[in-house]
């Protein structure tokens, strides 16, 4: 333990938030240590956004392919090889995987260290043998699936999205506890490449999302085959042969449901433990490590981003807190978090977007001085084109017309939804959307739309009419 490193900044875990701050700092100057235990790149790349988004990928083609008679064109019997499938999810991998490696970190002149670290005291750290001292330090190692103390769940193999990218063949049955993003996405894209799926919710699906338009997800996955049982509790899981089963209760009944794999997509955990916070005089519970707005930890020389925090779990919130740590650290300015205008997509299809506040969450906060306006994805001409004219829009302002948040569902609705973040960040008026020219045909007609039939009422108001009849009269 005699090999000492002494640096400007420390970054534990090279997943999306870590390798972030390491890219930034060390390109503007900073000496930096990053140090990952496990595979450079982190959830994110591994086992979370990029495969999961493959896997989808692999499940809508086979939709696409087995839905294509509509535009007249004729496909034999679609067949899947699912192994096929995870191929294609393990190039996209390996294809992304060189940006987020040690070479390219160490050619950008990080130090990188391949192992676990540990802090020792307040402004040093242990990992591979080495003390590393650094005058700033960032945690960044992220979270972990949590799985719920279900009775028997130890005595039945199961999936969690740190393992089900290594499953090789389709499984003929998917049992999918939790409803939230993961659970769905993973059963869409696993119905799609001919699983049947059968998905379980305590609550109801994509809880945290507005519910009129979760409402037209559970009407698409429900009509293309998936078994959805919601405010159900899952009481037990046992092994039955060859399958598992699981054991439910739904308004007061129990039901059994036997499937050949289970997935576990319940929730997540930060990554707390073993990390020495202690010593490092670093508050923390088992929900994460308790950070200020501008992401410092009770050790004012320890920032913490990403999903260790416990906050928005999303690859583009790690990368937004680093931009913050970066500015406070290196710049000394005294930036702070602002998640007023945090945009979120679940990629099932159609997509679900949603940035700002939702109905029921502006409801609560401003009662019923909001406005809201909806527009339809089947008054769209290139959504009748593609035949994607499932969704809506929804736009919530103030009766003034300050955007609150809006949220969509529908083909493409990832796409479109960062006009509405732009627009709720720089705190614009919806007349900014509606003045917009937009090109047709586009989906993001949909955007100009919306924000027009905001103006519906009073521009074809009978005092509009009256008052250009008047004006007409001059000639
Ligand atoms: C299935 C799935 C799909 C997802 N899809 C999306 C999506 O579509 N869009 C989106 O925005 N987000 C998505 N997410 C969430 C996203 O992956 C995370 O929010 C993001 O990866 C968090 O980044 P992070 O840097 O905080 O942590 P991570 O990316 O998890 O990185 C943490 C790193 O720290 C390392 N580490 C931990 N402890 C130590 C230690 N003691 N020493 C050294 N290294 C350590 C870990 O090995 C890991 O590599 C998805 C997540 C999952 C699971
Ligand atoms: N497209 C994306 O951006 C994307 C995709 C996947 C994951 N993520 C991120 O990863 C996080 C984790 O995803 P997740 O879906 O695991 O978590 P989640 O917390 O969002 O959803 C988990 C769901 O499981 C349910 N649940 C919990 N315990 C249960 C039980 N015992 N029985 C039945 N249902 C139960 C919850 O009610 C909830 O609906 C997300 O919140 C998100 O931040 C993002």
């Amino acid at each position: 333990m005699n090999d000492i490193l002494k640096t400007d900044i420390c970054v534990i875990g090279a997943g999306s938030g870590g390798l972030s701050v390491a890219a930034g700092a060390v390109q503007m100057g900073a000496d930096v240590v990053l140090i990952e235990k496990g595979k450079m790149g982190g959830d994110c790349l591994n086992t979370g956004c990029v495969p999961s988004k493959a896997l989808l990928a692999a499940g809508h083609a086979a939709e696409n392919a087995r839905t294509a008679s509509q535009f007249g064109v004729t496909t034999g019997p679609v067949s899947v090889n699912f192994a096929g499938a995870m191929d294609h999810v393990h190039s996209v991998i390996a294809g992304i995987a060189p940006h987020d490696s040690v070479d390219r970190f160490e050619e950008l002149g990080c130090t990188v260290i391949q192992a676990k670290a540990c802090f020792t005291g307040p402004n040093e750290l242990i990992a591979g043998g080495k003390r590393i001292i650094a005058k700033r330090f960032v945690i960044a190692t992220g979270s972990r699936a949590s799985v719920p103390p279900i009775d028997g769940i130890d005595s039945v193999a199961y999936f969690t999205n740190e393992t089900i990218f290594e499953n090789r063949t389709c499984p003929d049955h998917l049992i999918v506890i939790g409803g939230g993003p993961i659970g769905l996405e993973m059963a869409q894209a696993h119905q799609q490449l001919g699983a049947k799926v059968t998905v379980i919710e305590m609550s109801t699906i994509l809880p945290k999302d507005d519910t009129d338009l979760v409402a037209v997800i559970r009407k698409t996955v429900e009509t293309e085959g998936i078994s959805l049982y919601e405010k159900a509790k899952t009481k037990r899981v046992e092994p039955h042969g060859d399958q598992i089963r699981v054991i439910i209760e739904r308004d007061g009944t129990d039901i059994t449901i036997e499937g050949s794999h289970l997935l576990i997509a319940t929730g997540r955990k930060p990554n707390v433990e073993n990390l020495g916070l202690d010593d490092a005089g670093i508050d923390y519970s088992p929900r994460g490590i308790k950070v200020d707005a501008r992401l410092r930890t009770s050790n004012r020389k320890i920032f913490a981003i990403g999903d260790v925090t416990g906050g928005l779990q999303f690859t583009h919130m790690a990368g937004y807190d680093a931009g913050i740590v970066i500015r406070n650290i290196l710049f000394r300015l005294p930036a702070k978090v602002d998640h007023s205008a945090v945009p979120w997509v679940t990629f099932t299809s159609p997509e679900l977007a949603q940035v700002g506040l939702n109905e029921a969450a502006a409801r609560e906060k401003f009662g019923n001085a909001i406005r809201v306006v909806t527009w339809d994805y089947a008054e769209n001409d290139r959504a009748r084109a593609e035949a994607k004219t499932t969704g809506f829009i929804k736009v919530i302002t103030t009766p003034r017309g300050k955007i609150l948040g809006t949220g969509i569902v529908g083909h493409q609705a990832g796409e479109l939804i960062g006009l509405w973040s732009l627009a709720i960040s720089r705190k614009m008026k919806i007349g900014a959307v509606a003045g917009m020219i937009a090109p047709y045909p586009t989906l993001g007609e949909i955007s100009k739309r919306v924000a027009g039939a905001w103006y519906t009422p009073s521009l074809f108001s009978e005092k509009t009419r009256k008052i250009v009849r008047f004006l007409l009269k001059f000639g």
